[in-house]
């Protein structure tokens, strides 16, 4: 049996916007109002993710979310046609109305926390959507993401879905951003890591002053229990608070792992080196690289700014490692010159490529940011929905779908016109059918 790491990507959707709804997302707010490019984001995206699926990666794509989510604006009070809903949102709560039409969705990293077979107890792989409880703009993506992961991951005897965690702070989940996955080869049982930002039932343990921790470590434990890990290949840590209020908002800004490599910053965790033994402990006797970056070789506003750590580091076939990094690390001097090094170290990191990923960058998601990490064997891949597997058709029918119906510029302002719900539904039902999903959203039910 053969095993892999696929990379399944946001397709960004037709409202992608800067509407500065993050708050503790430095990008997300210097951004706010600025006018965005739907179709170049969406083409950003389907060249990096084509990229990968050329190198010999597995590669799929996950469905948009609808937006305008009409259905939001209609269970907190809007009445009367479409147009009149969003025409009253726009006046009378035009801040609600934004976070009702966010493309945030593409950032596939905070769709689920995902587990493959050979972590869980029951031999099946685990997916969770994330809540998303500390962003409205992103309270809202769960019940759709649980919809699009079941009829992309459409065969229940290799997949177990889940309920997302209960839609409260105490269990405040954003996803695989604060969960990585070390292991030797891809099939073997690895080790878990859960980065959290607060303890919801303690509240003397650490958390940041200035900015939201939107992970809890209760709603680590949870997604632990749910997909049958075992304590022995689990390993929980605190994310330094203070990072966080420098402006990385999920774990995955300042740390990334692959196999038996784990990238991070020297300022990223607390007791980093308890648990550095921890993970030692638990991975095993063979060869484990811990590249750590010292802050005198990168800042943290260095890290935030460029994304340095929101790179994905995967295995090619060769078995060599590649990092896949935005073209904000070229332009950063002291990051480019750090990714110079890296591959002089002797550890498995041999190549980094470069992608233009702007668009997104500019709403503080980088290429790690842009993809979900689904370890599968190839019966599992075998029972994955084909129709949303990267190749040079789907690249060339998704492309053609793009130009056919998104904008390339888009402002906040424009967000009320009824014409883009239009649009936008126009091509989600498309989408729907060239990807053969069925019904995921609430305008087709
Ligand atoms: N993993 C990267 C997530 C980025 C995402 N940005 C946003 O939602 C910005 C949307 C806006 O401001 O229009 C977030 O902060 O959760």
């Amino acid at each position: 049996m053969k095993h892999f790491e696929a990379n399944f990507d946001g397709l960004v959707g037709p409202t992608h916007n800067y509407a500065g709804l993050s708050f503790g997302n430095v990008a997300s707010l210097s951004n706010a109002a600025a006018v965005s490019n739907p179709r170049a984001a969406a083409k950003q995206g389907l060249q990096k993710a084509k990229a990968l699926a050329d190198m010999g990666m597995v590669q799929g794509m996950l469905a948009p979310q609808e937006r305008p989510d009409l259905h939001t604006l209609r269970r907190i009070g809007f009445t009367g046609t479409d147009a009149e809903v969003l025409n009253k949102a726009a006046k009378q709560a035009p801040a609600l109305l934004r976070a009702c039409c966010s493309a945030s969705s593409m950032w596939t990293a905070n769709a689920a926390t995902v587990s493959p077979s050979a972590d869980c107890r029951d031999g099946k792989l685990h997916f969770t959507p994330a809540n998303l409880v500390d962003k409205l703009h992103r309270s809202i993506e769960p019940i759709t993401t649980g919809n699009i992961l079941a009829a992309t991951f459409n065969d229940e005897k290799h997949f177990s879905h889940h309920q997302h965690l209960p839609e409260h702070a105490s269990f405040g989940d954003e996803g695989a951003a604060n969960h990585t996955r070390l292991c030797r080869e891809y099939g073997e049982t690895g080790v878990e890591l859960f980065v959290y930002g607060q303890e919801a039932t303690n509240p003397s343990a650490p958390k940041p002053k200035k900015y939201p921790a939107r992970q809890t470590l209760e709603a680590s434990q949870a997604i632990a229990r749910l997909h049958q890990l075992d304590d022995d290949n689990t390993v929980y840590i605190s994310q330094n608070p203070d990072v966080i209020d420098q402006g990385v908002f999920h774990n995955d800004v300042i740390a990334v792992g692959n196999q038996n490599v784990l990238f991070y910053h020297e300022q990223a965790f607390l007791n980093t080196q308890n648990k550095l033994s921890e993970i030692k402990q638990k991975f095993g006797d063979s060869p484990l690289h811990f590249i750590e970056v010292p802050t005198n070789k990168v800042g943290i506003q260095d890290a935030v700014k460029s994304y340095l750590f929101n790179t994905q580091i995967i295995t090619l076939p060769s078995g060599e490692m590649a990092i896949i990094a935005p073209t904000n690390c070229q332009e950063n001097e002291a990051v480019h010159a750090y990714l110079q090094e890296v591959v002089t170290l002797g550890t498995p990191i041999k190549q980094v490529h470069y992608f233009d990923v702007k668009q997104s960058m500019q709403n503080g998601g980088g290429p790690a940011c842009l993809r979900l990490r689904v370890a599968m064997n190839d019966t599992e891949v075998a029972a994955v929905n084909q129709h949303t597997l990267m190749n040079d058709v789907l690249f060339s029918e998704l492309n053609n779908w793009v130009d056919k119906h998104y904008r390339d510029r888009l402002s906040v302002e424009d967000l009320a016109d009824p014409q883009v719900l239009i649009e936008s539904r126009t091509a989600l039902d498309e989408l729907t059918q060239l990807m053969q999903l069925g019904s995921v959203y609430q305008f087709q039910k």
